[in-house]
């Protein structure tokens, strides 16, 4: 898989990129990625790459030509069709079903704003889709890239070894992942549940998935629509919801 960012601050988002798993995703062929500076793009001494809003108003905002010629040097560094991705705090709420969306692409093109944003005629004749890491406001959208890049990668086919499998992600099935307990047994801050050291599979995994359930319908019920739980889902639930209430 390749990605394409282009930022100020391409060295900011090849940091990100350089450590663990995405790090090992680099070395090992699995990801490529290459950073792209707008200000290399950009006209005249002063190498513009923003300017005032028209319509008055507080910050600046990138200019149009700079993005595009370093959109195009972008898109045509390699001849595989790329999906321009813009982030932004007006985008589409990242969800993991985007990630393992965007994950099945072979090109991405992250375009990283900072200031008030980008023109939006660059955004409507350039970008595929505007998404969103979260309801707050950063001084530019790396770190949303960042985010991206993580997300996407780690569910990349042989990125993650067996010791750190993606598919038992919380999110993968929209729930809430389970607690997690490992040595030792006995500790000054709890004991671990008797069921997980059991040896029982099919009881282990009703465990978790009961964890799950209730842990989701607990903190996050907007992910929860008991209507759409199995049977034997509801059952966990309202199993968890007994033992809830002694
Ligand atoms: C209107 N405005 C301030 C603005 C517009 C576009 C980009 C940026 C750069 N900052 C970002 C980027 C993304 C996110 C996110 N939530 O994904 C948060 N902040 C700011």
């Amino acid at each position: 898989m390749r990605i394409d960012v282009i930022s100020l601050f391409p060295e900011f988002i090849a940091q990100c990129a350089a450590f663990g798993v995405v790090g090992r995703a680099g070395e090992r062929g699995l990801l490529s990625m290459q950073g792209w500076n707008p200000r290399d793009y950009a006209e005249g001494n002063y190498r513009r790459v923003d300017d005032r809003p028209f319509g008055g108003g507080p910050g600046m905002v990138m200019l149009i030509d700079p993005l595009r010629a370093c959109l195009r040097a972008a898109r045509e560094a390699d001849p595989a069709p790329a999906r321009v991705v813009y982030l932004s705090p007006q985008g589409a709420p990242l969800t993991q079903a985007k990630v393992r969306e965007l994950a099945g692409r072979e090109r991405l093109i992250l375009l990283c704003g900072r200031y008030e944003g980008i023109d939006e005629r660059l955004i409507q004749a350039e970008v595929d889709e505007e998404l969103s890491i979260g309801d707050y406001v950063l001084s530019g959208g790396e770190l949303a890239a960042a985010v991206v890049v993580d997300a996407v990668a780690r569910l990349r086919e042989g990125v993650l070894g067996d010791a750190e499998s993606a598919v038992q992600d919380s999110f993968e099935d929209g729930l809430l992942d389970c607690p997690h307990y490992t040595r030792p047994v006995e500790h000054e801050l709890g004991a671990v549940p008797p069921v997980l050291m059991s040896g029982n599979h099919a009881e282990i995994a009703r465990w978790r998935r009961k964890q799950a359930l209730g842990r989701t319908w607990l903190r996050r019920p907007d992910l929860i629509d008991e209507a759409a739980l199995s049977k034997a889902d509801r059952k966990l639930l309202d199993a968890f919801r007994a033992e809830l209430n002694g």
